[in-house]
């Protein structure tokens, strides 16, 4: 384990110095292309400044055929494209695949200048993130980049979960995590065959009704309440995101024609404390753009409370409910995000800027 001391220091002589807290730069969607797809690849240009994220993918759903020729087009897309606003990542091939080698020692002299993190899937353990830490502060050093690429890994085996605090905190280039249902399903064992969301055998059903006579009658119907087979997953990875000062994210929702599920999905990671999901197809982006942007109603009761609690500090009454201290630090939440969210979207600044707090 490195030392305090030590965190802070660049892994290779040359190699730009870490970042010692991770920018809160918006990320409500994380949309996936493939880059050797001409279809999607001529759609990127177009989509800088309507997404938070543009994420070149190399890994799953890239056929095996075709990974060199994916990687080539995100060179060219890196090279081409002014991406503006919008963050520039790519996903890598898994650490133990043939290509990941390939992937990070073409793409970081190449792009390295343009890509903002790089997302490393199937993450066991923290000797993972080390492994692409220290390549990845030689191949700055050698292509003498200035700005270190951060790393976000992908929660997509038991072993990965079981060490998720490790992998948080294990370089200072972690910039997040995402949950991966998919491959976490199946490294786990579980009996699902979907691509994230709930399923309708997982749930609670309503007690039945006592009888007149005594027992009960198990014959009739009884409400049932799908559960969300991801709660303990999300809420560990949301903690320890969070107690190492880097963010958490909901990943894909494969039932592309399901917005409504896929916006309730997307909201419950919110709610929970992520800060994005990823977007697999250009009309999940609206989705995520708008379930993790705060609303109106939150922003303008969150403004009311700090306004109502002066110092921040002691107990007041505001309609009725008790607000103190931790309330406002909650309320201070959702303000801080909304104006870093309005800094970079001028229709979501006008909504904001529109609210009268009485
Ligand atoms: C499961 C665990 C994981 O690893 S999830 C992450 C890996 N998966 C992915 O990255 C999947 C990315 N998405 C896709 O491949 C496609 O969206 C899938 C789901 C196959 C659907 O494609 P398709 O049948 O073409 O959809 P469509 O006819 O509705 O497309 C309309 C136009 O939009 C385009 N489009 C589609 N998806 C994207 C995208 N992600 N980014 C940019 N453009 C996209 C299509 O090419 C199509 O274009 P056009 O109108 O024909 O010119
Ligand atoms: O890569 C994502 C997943 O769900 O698997
Ligand atoms: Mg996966």
């Amino acid at each position: 384990m490195r030392t305090a001391k030590d965190f802070f220091a660049p892994l290779a002589v040359g190699a730009p110095a870490p970042v010692r807290e991770i920018p809160a730069r918006p990320s409500r969607a994380i949309h996936f292309f493939d880059p050797g797809n001409p279809k999607m690849a001529a759609k990127v240009p177009d989509m800088v400044g309507t997404v938070d994220v543009l994420l070149g993918n190399l890994e799953d759903a890239v056929k095996a055929e075709n990974k060199e020729i994916s990687r080539e087009g995100l060179v060219k897309i890196g090279r081409d494209v002014d991406f503006g606003p919008t963050q520039f990542w790519t996903r890598i091939n898994s650490l133990d695949s043939p290509w990941v080698l390939d992937d990070l020692t073409t793409l970081v002299p190449a792009i390295g200048d343009k890509l903002d993190v790089i997302m490393v899937p199937k993450v066991q353990g923290a000797e993972d993130i080390h492994y692409v830490d220290r390549l990845l502060a030689q191949l700055e050093a050698k292509a003498g980049i200035t700005k270190p690429i951060l790393i976000h890994a992908i929660l997509e085996t038991a072993r990965g979960v079981a060490n998720v605090e490790e992998i948080c905190g294990a370089s200072p280039r972690m910039q997040g995590i995402s949950l991966g249902p998919a491959d976490l399903a199946a490294d786990r064992r579980m009996k699902t065959t979907r691509v994230g969301g709930g399923h309708p055998g997982y749930l609670v059903r309503q007690d039945a009704p006592a009888l007149a006579e005594g027992g009960y009658d198990f014959t009739g119907q009884r409400a049932i309440f799908q559960q969300d087979l991801w709660h303990y997953t999300m809420a560990r990875m949301v903690d320890a995101c969070a107690m190492h000062g880097i963010y958490a994210y909901y990943g894909p929702f494969g039932d592309i024609k399901d917005t409504v599920a896929c916006e309730d999905q997307f909201r419950n990671a919110f709610l929970m404390g992520c800060v994005g999901a990823w977007s697999l197809h250009p009309v999940q982006i609206k989705i995520a753009n708008k379930v993790f942007s705060p609303s109106v109603e939150d922003v303008k009761h969150a403004r009311r409370v700090i306004a109502a609690m002066g110092d921040g500090t002691g107990a007041v009454m505001l309609d009725g409910k008790m607000e103190d201290d931790a309330s406002v630090k909650q309320c201070k939440v959702m303000v801080d995000l909304a104006e870093e969210l309005a800094a970079n979207d001028p229709e979501l600044k006008a909504k904001y800027d529109a609210i009268v707090v009485d």
